[in-house]
């Protein structure tokens, strides 16, 4: 049809505005309310210059120039396809744009499904379409380039598309099925050339078109907060109520449609004008919606009844069929009779003049609330609630909504209005979930976890939270990847609760802000928060920040995280308020430039941070010599530092151990494995050891590039009165046999106060560890924990240390003689070791060249010790043929 006949019939609105059905397009239109939508990326080339989505009827216009025009408008229910199909019509017929089509025509499906006989092209766009002259029609068929067909609702299309199954046709004139002629035109044996733009829900037809997809995107924030400002008159309102929204809806798919967004905000609008409170969740809207719905119907409370169980069993029924209409016989079916008039406010009613009218639910989700609300009425529905989950498992919401109305506050409401709710349908859901939630929090499903506290959620009760998440429940498994309706539901449980041992969300890949702000109160009741190995946006840390600060927590894990320098700064502002302990922020991807803050936290004298894990964050010298800093202050409180591969040299240990004994530091225990820090550094730290104000009881010099040079320091250091040093780990380090003899001459001293000592792989000799048995058979030595291994001393090497063991001096109670290239000729040392030691617990021989004759004495001895917690023979020469006999030992490990 041509421009004056689009301005003058088409654009004339017809039907009403419904609450749930929208506003009608048109009005929204001329009123100048429509809002513009965006499209995603995918289908247009790229961003436009500020970064933004998109625009869809650019998007559409781009399309339509291209090659083949035929572009599909996907979008999801009330997501403004036919709204935006009207305004593009609309522009087309005020000059605006698509100058080049002379005629466009413009079909609903939803009305073209009544057409059940044959009819031609022609007979369609002249009697049925009815809007062209005789006389044009010709000029129309004769140039299709000219011609734009708009198809709205393809969804709603009863019949075929597929062009295989049927002969498609290509004269205008020729009668066909309209199956065919819709197929023949989209496939472009009829009318070749036309373009087409057809508005559709996701729908297996979608396969059947060529051309362009733009996906309807619906209301992103910034469309929705001018429509809330378009929609109030006053700006304050529009604000508040936006917030209410984005607070308690925003964060579910549907709030991005303007359908929901104009349901919403007329609700919210009768609700401020009552002075009413808003709805806190979805289920509270919809209680007020049908509130709102039946009491504009003025009906008597039975007819109220039985509307909504009408309602309720034809809801059923397009759940179950999946349906998403019925026609007359089955509204009577569903008890309709007398209520047909009352419908239009829930039911979109097509083809009403028409012998067979069609029914359809204005919204999904109202069809589930109703038919949530019918459990508690339906005596024909199933009894118990597992059985209408079962049925109904397609439906997305209908647990959450049975879980709110199953609470008395939130259904008294209605049941002013429809009558009271049968209280062992209330009883039945109740004992279903709390059976259900008891064992599915017992277990480790966490999206199974995250339903449970959905449906908490809605019931809005303190007190059920307090029931049903219970002590025995797992809430230590990690909730990673968290939608922001989880991490609403989770908050609020939470919340309720009071406190949280810990809040796990390890592994999370997105934290971002908006998900960060909902869990805010949630981090700071938590006790532990586990955020390893997450990827959090900045905003996110600074609601952590905020948290932590006001918080319960104590217990920090950020490893993993790659935080960087500038998120660490922002998460230091929180950390000086607050009660955290153990801050772990190993390969975190920290600089030198970290240190600062740590330092500005540590010296706060609100910081209450004991243990510090640096590991793997390149702060080098410069960065632990700031730290240094912190450590002579009177404020910090720091007592573990652990510095593992931090880039450390020589040049920062002098100053580590000018700090160590300033007197005000608390230090306990420094962990300085994978530094280049070299004899040198030992030397300097040394110093430190012997002095009185140093309080350091445990060293960790795990592959620092040491010979045996720095033993002679350390024999010094040992030796020394003033020396607390109970843990001393030199593993991965070249000592050799002299430097490891000074070492055992300290140990032999007297008081010496070290009871771990690990020399793993240190280059030692047999007469190290004959001199290590006589130190642990001295009757002085303090040693419990002795780890030798990957040092191939042999049989004959290791036997005086089993010898030692066996030893009523000796207080070992783990040995680990790792890969010493043992043989089974070890084995009656290592029995009569273990039998006679009071005091081993833990022995490790992983590595060695012990065979299958050697597990039965193993094995026996192993039976007869209870004292043994452990022994490990990983990595031996067995064959299976012992793994039985192994296996008669669970505290043997193979
Ligand atoms: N761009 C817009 N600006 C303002 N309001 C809009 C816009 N788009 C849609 N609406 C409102 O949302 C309602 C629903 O939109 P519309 O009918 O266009 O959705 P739809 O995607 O065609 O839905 P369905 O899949 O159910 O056919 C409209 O009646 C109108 O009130």
């Amino acid at each position: 049809m041509d421009k004056d006949t689009v301005l003058t019939h088409i654009l004339k609105p017809k039907g009403m505005s419904t609450l749930l059905g929208g506003e009608l397009p048109l009005n929204v239109i001329n009123n100048n309310g429509y809002i513009p939508l965006l499209t995603s990326e995918a289908q247009t080339a790229e961003r436009n210059v500020e970064g933004n989505l998109p625009s869809l009827s650019n998007a559409i216009l781009t399309a339509l120039s291209g090659k083949v025009k035929t572009v599909s408008l996907v979008g999801p229910e009330g997501s403004g396809k036919t709204t935006a199909l009207q305004k593009l019509v609309l522009d087309w017929a005020q000059g605006q744009h698509l100058q080049n089509f002379t005629a466009v025509f413009h079909f609903q499906f939803r009305e073209l499904n009544n057409m059940n006989w044959p009819l031609s092209l022609e007979t369609v766009l002249l009697h049925h379409h009815g809007l062209i002259e005789h006389d044009s029609l010709p000029l129309v068929l004769q140039n299709p380039q000219d011609v734009l067909f708009v198809f709205d609702d393809l969804d709603d299309f009863k019949q075929s598309l597929d062009p295989t199954t049927q002969t498609l046709c290509s004269d205008p004139s020729q009668a066909a099925s309209l199956s065919c002629l819709v197929a023949s035109l989209l496939h472009g044996s009829l009318l070749k050339g036309a373009a087409f733009v057809v508005a559709t829900r996701t729908t297996g037809f979608l396969r059947f078109l060529d051309g362009t997809q733009v996906e309807v995107l619906g209301f992103l924030k910034p469309q929705r907060e001018a429509y809330f400002q378009g929609f109030f008159t006053d700006p304050g309102v529009a604000n508040k109520a936006l917030q209410h929204m984005e607070r308690t809806l925003g964060f579910y798919d549907v709030s991005a449609t303007p359908r929901f967004c104009w349901t919403v905000c007329s609700t919210y609008k009768s609700l401020m004008d009552a002075a009413a409170k808003l709805p806190e969740t979805i289920s509270q809207l919809y209680v007020d919606i049908l509130v709102n719905l039946i009491q504009m119907l003025s009906l008597s409370q039975n007819y109220n009844k039985e509307l909504v169980l009408a309602l309720g069993r034809m809801a059923s029924h397009c759940s179950v069929d999946q349906h998403s209409s019925c026609n007359k016989e089955e509204m009577d079916a569903f008890g309709f009779q007398q209520l047909l008039n009352s419908v239009g406010v829930f039911l979109q009613v097509d083809g009403e003049r028409s012998s067979r009218p069609v029914f359809t639910f204005r919204s999904q989700m109202m069809q589930e609330f109703l038919l949530a609300l019918s459990f508690f009425f339906d005596k024909s529905m199933p009894k118990s609630a597992e059985s209408v989950l079962e049925k109904h498992k397609g439906a997305n919401f209908l647990d959450m909504f049975l879980s709110a109305l199953s609470e008395p506050t939130q259904c008294r409401p209605l049941e002013t209005l429809i009558g009271r709710f049968d209280p062992d349908q209330i009883m039945d859901f109740k004992s279903w979930f709390k059976s259900s939630s008891a064992m599915t929090l017992k277990g480790c499903y966490r999206d199974k976890h995250q339903r449970c506290f959905h449906l908490l959620h809605q019931a809005q009760s303190d007190s059920l939270v307090k029931e049903i998440v219970t002590d025995s429940a797992h809430l230590g498994i990690s909730y990673r990847d968290l939608s922001l309706q989880d991490c609403v539901a989770l908050n609020y449980v939470i919340t309720c609760l009071g406190e949280m041992k810990q809040l796990n969300l390890y592994l999370t890949r997105n934290l971002t802000e908006e998900k960060a702000e909902r869990l805010a109160p949630a981090m700071s009741l938590s006790h532990n928060i586990n955020l390893s190995d997450c990827s959090l946006s900045t905003g996110a840390v600074l609601h952590l920040a905020s948290a932590l600060s006001r918080g319960l927590t104590t217990d920090l894990n950020l490893s993993n995280s790659h935080l960087g320098d500038e998120k660490l700064k922002v998460l230091s502002a929180g950390l000086r308020d607050s009660k955290l302990h153990n801050l772990n922020i190993q390969v975190c991807s920290l600089t030198e430039a970290s240190c600062e803050d740590l330092v500005s936290v540590l010296t706060s004298g609100t910081s209450q941070l004991c243990v510090l894990n640096l590991r793997w964050n390149a702060i080098g010298d410069q960065g632990l010599m700031k730290l240094c800093k912190a450590l002579q202050s009177p404020h910090c409180k720091l007592q573990q530092l652990v510095l593992q591969a931090n880039e450390l040299t020589v040049t920062s240990m002098e100053a580590l151990s000018a700090a160590l004994c300033s007197g005000q530091s608390e230090m306990r225990k420094v962990d300085l494995t994978n530094n280049t820090i070299g004899d040198a550094g030992v030397e300097a730290l040394c110093k430190s050891l012997q002095h009185p104000l140093c309080k350091l009881q445990s060293l960790n010099f795990f592959d620092s590039q040491l010979t045996g040079a720095c033993c002679s320091h350390l024999m010094e250091a040992l030796m020394s009165e003033n020396c607390s040093l109970t843990e001393l780990e030199l593993t991965v380090n070249d000592l050799g046999q002299e430097g490891a003899l000074l070492l055992c001459k300290a140990l032999s001293k007297p008081g010496c106060p070290i009871e771990t000592l690990g020399l793993k792989r240190c280059e030692l000799t047999e007469l190290v560890f004959k001199d290590l048995g006589s130190v642990l058979t001295s009757g002085t030595s303090k040693l419990k924990s002795l780890v030798v291994g990957i040092n191939k001393v042999g049989d004959r090497g290791v036997k005086h240390l089993l010898d030692a063991v066996a030893h009523p001096n000796c207080l070992l109670e783990e040995l680990d003689v790792e890969m010493t290239d043992l043989t089974d000729a070890c084995v009656e040392d290592v029995c009569a070791a273990i039998r006679a030691s009071k005091t081993l617990k833990s022995l490790e021989l992983r590595n060695n060249s012990l065979t299958d004759a050697s597990v039965p004495a193993l094995v026996q001895v192993m039976q007869d010790s209870p004292n043994m917690l452990e022994m490990c023979l990983k990595y031996n020469d067995f064959s299976e043929d012992v793994f039985d006999m192994l296996e008669e030992c669970n505290r043997i490990r193979y």
